[in-house]
């Protein structure tokens, strides 16, 4: 991996895979801007909270990388009700939030991404570009996403909806371990997400985890978007064991999917709108 300290002092940068390097598919990555600083003990850096949202048992994720002196951090999937808590931590701690990101276009609640960013001035919002969505950053599978030394992995996990997309902790040794996966509603804990609305497909979603997810390192640990039976974290070992619909063969993961029976979220008519454009629909409307 070659790194190119093109903008010194830098606490949060993202990177894409140059055309090349995607054309011939390696999965290596030219940094076109960095922090550069030193590397201390990985597992010190870290700082690592699951949030939870009782409406829509929505998890949210805050790290940090708190060897920096600034303590550059991020929150993964925030949900618009509990933007106080999640911002009032984040002072609480001396965290400076600079990404607020999805990992895909939810259905089921409105994003706090856009909330986020008339509160904290700086803080930029990310989702994947395959959602069509509206966010600063837009992002696909192999770019990395840094927040101080520490960095996410974007790996492309489709088939929930079109542009679900994984966060993957590094895998570089100055980088915590075991891994974190973001799973998002791609791989949840001993289940998965629908495939009956926003462009889902069991076929693509059943290829993204055993592709994407379940290649990981066993020790990985799974962080979903959302828990409805009490749990709060698996790991890629232990799904590949014990999930009731990933470890079938394809033909029976898909007559699964096809007969969930599940209501639609209660507020998709809502939030779908809303999460293309950052959660901001009702704040404009609101002349926010
Ligand atoms: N009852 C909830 C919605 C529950 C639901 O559909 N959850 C989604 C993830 S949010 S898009 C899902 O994929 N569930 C899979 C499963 O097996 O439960 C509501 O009304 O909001
Ligand atoms: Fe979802």
């Amino acid at each position: 991996m070659l790194r190119l300290s093109l903008a010194p002092l830098r606490v949060g940068s993202f990177s894409a895979m140059p055309a090349m390097a995607k054309a011939r598919g390696f999965r290596s990555h030219r940094m076109v801007k960095c922090y550069s600083t030193s590397f201390g003990q990985s597992s010190k850096k870290l700082l690592f909270r699951q949030l939870f949202e009782q409406e829509s048992s929505t998890y949210t994720y805050l790290l940090a990388d708190v060897s920096h002196p600034d303590k550059p951090a991020l929150l993964i999937d925030p949900v618009d009700k509990k933007v106080e808590r999640d911002l009032s931590l984040v002072k609480e701690l001396g965290l400076k939030l600079i990404y607020a990101m999805n990992t895909h276009v939810h259905a089921d609640h409105v994003t706090g991404t856009g909330l986020i960013k008339t509160k904290v001035p700086g803080v930029k919002s990310i989702i994947s570009k395959m959602s069509k969505s509206k966010a600063d950053l837009l992002v696909e599978n192999g770019d990395k996403i840094y927040f101080g030394d520490l960095y996410l992995e974007v790996r492309a996990t489709p088939g929930h909806t079109i542009g679900c997309v994984t966060y993957v902790t590094g895998d570089a040794p100055d980088q915590p371990e075991p891994r974190m996966a973001f799973t998002g509603d791609a791989l949840l804990i001993r289940g998965c997400g629908r495939t009956d609305f926003q462009g889902g497909c069991s076929h693509q979603l059943y290829n993204s985890v055993h592709s994407q997810i379940f290649t990981l390192p066993k020790d990985t640990l799974i962080y979903p978007a959302h828990d409805y039976k009490g749990f709060t974290v698996s790991t890629v070992g232990e799904e590949m064991l014990y999930n009731p619909r990933l470890t079938k063969d394809e033909e029976t993961f898909k007559d699964i999917m096809e007969n969930l029976n599940l209501s639609y979220p209660k507020m998709i008519d809502l939030a779908v709108p809303a999460n293309m454009v950052c959660g901001l629909q009702d704040l404009s409307a609101k002349g926010a």
